[in-house]
């Protein structure tokens, strides 16, 4: 099979601070990848440099086997890499329905229209209802999302970024400030994600990491120090000296 995301080397310093420090990853379609470390390792510019909201000194970003380096990020976004939306970028005044058909239109070409029209395009209507229920979220369609549960203005976020049918998805921190009891929604959501996307998930809940990942990549000080299977990670010397500690006798869910 081959690579439908690859950063080979990627470099990136502000002032004499070494942020990203040679990282090159490879994911496949379907892959469940989970990238962790402690605060200050480096997650959020890696994010970055990838969606091409920052610049690398050094290294390559690759979509589909093309080079995307010199590329902004609606191009990238065009051709396939997705990052979740966050809940401060959703309108509060409008609705979780409002808000997936327009993502449908931009990608559709036809962000031109005037949004209030999408009911009456039923090919646009059809994929918000249906992304909506897989998400769980019909009910509250026509809702303003001001109005709507914090678990469900995350589940929007992935909704949003699913609209825009990703080849790869990166996720930050999905279930971050949602109830206990929403977990398993944003869970469910999680494990109900096309089998052929490519899913990057940066998290801190490790039994979230546990249970979603088939991989993950643990970054220390802008370097990659782990690139393997959960189950291993927690076995790790450098791992768990860099960051797991309480986890070091945790096992894996299966
Ligand atoms: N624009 C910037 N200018 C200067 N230093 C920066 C900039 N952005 C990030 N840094 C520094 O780079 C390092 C890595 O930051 P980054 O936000 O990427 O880490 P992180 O792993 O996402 O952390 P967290 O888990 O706390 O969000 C930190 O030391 C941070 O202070």
């Amino acid at each position: 099979m081959s690579a439908v995301f690859q950063v080979e080397k990627l470099q990136k310093s502000f002032g004499g601070l070494a942020v990203t420090q040679d990282v090159s990853i490879t994911m496949q379609p379907g892959d469940r990848v989970a990238l962790i470390g402690p605060n200050g390792a480096g997650k959020t510019t890696f994010v970055n440099l990838v969606t091409g909201h920052l610049k690398p000194d050094a290294g390559k970003v690759m979509l589909g086997g093309e080079d995307v380096t010199a590329q902004g990020p609606t191009r990238r976004v065009r051709q396939g890499l997705v990052r979740s939306f966050q809940v401060t970028r959703l309108f509060s005044e409008m609705t979780p329905e409002e808000h997936i058909a327009i993502a449908i239109l931009q990608r559709t070409g036809r962000s031109g229209r005037v949004f209030g029209n999408f009911h009456a395009m039923p090919d646009v209507m059809k994929e918000t209802d249906a992304l909506l229920a897989t998400l769980g979220l019909d009910h509250i369609a026509t809702r303003k999302v001001s109005e709507i549960a914090y678990g469900q203005q995350r589940l929007l976020e992935i909704a949003l970024a699913l609209a825009l049918k990703p080849k790869v998805l990166l996720l930050d921190e999905p279930a971050a400030g949602v109830p206990q009891s929403d977990t398993p929604r944003i869970e469910a959501a999680l494990a109900g994600l096309p089998p052929d996307l490519a899913v990057l998930m940066i998290e801190h809940d490790m039994d979230l990491v546990f249970r979603f990942a088939k991989r993950v990549i643990v970054l220390a000080a802008g370097a990659i120090i782990f690139d393997g299977s959960p189950q291993d990670v927690t076995s790790d010397a450098r791992v768990r000296e860099a960051y797991l500690g309480n986890y070091a006798n945790a096992s894996p869910a299966a």
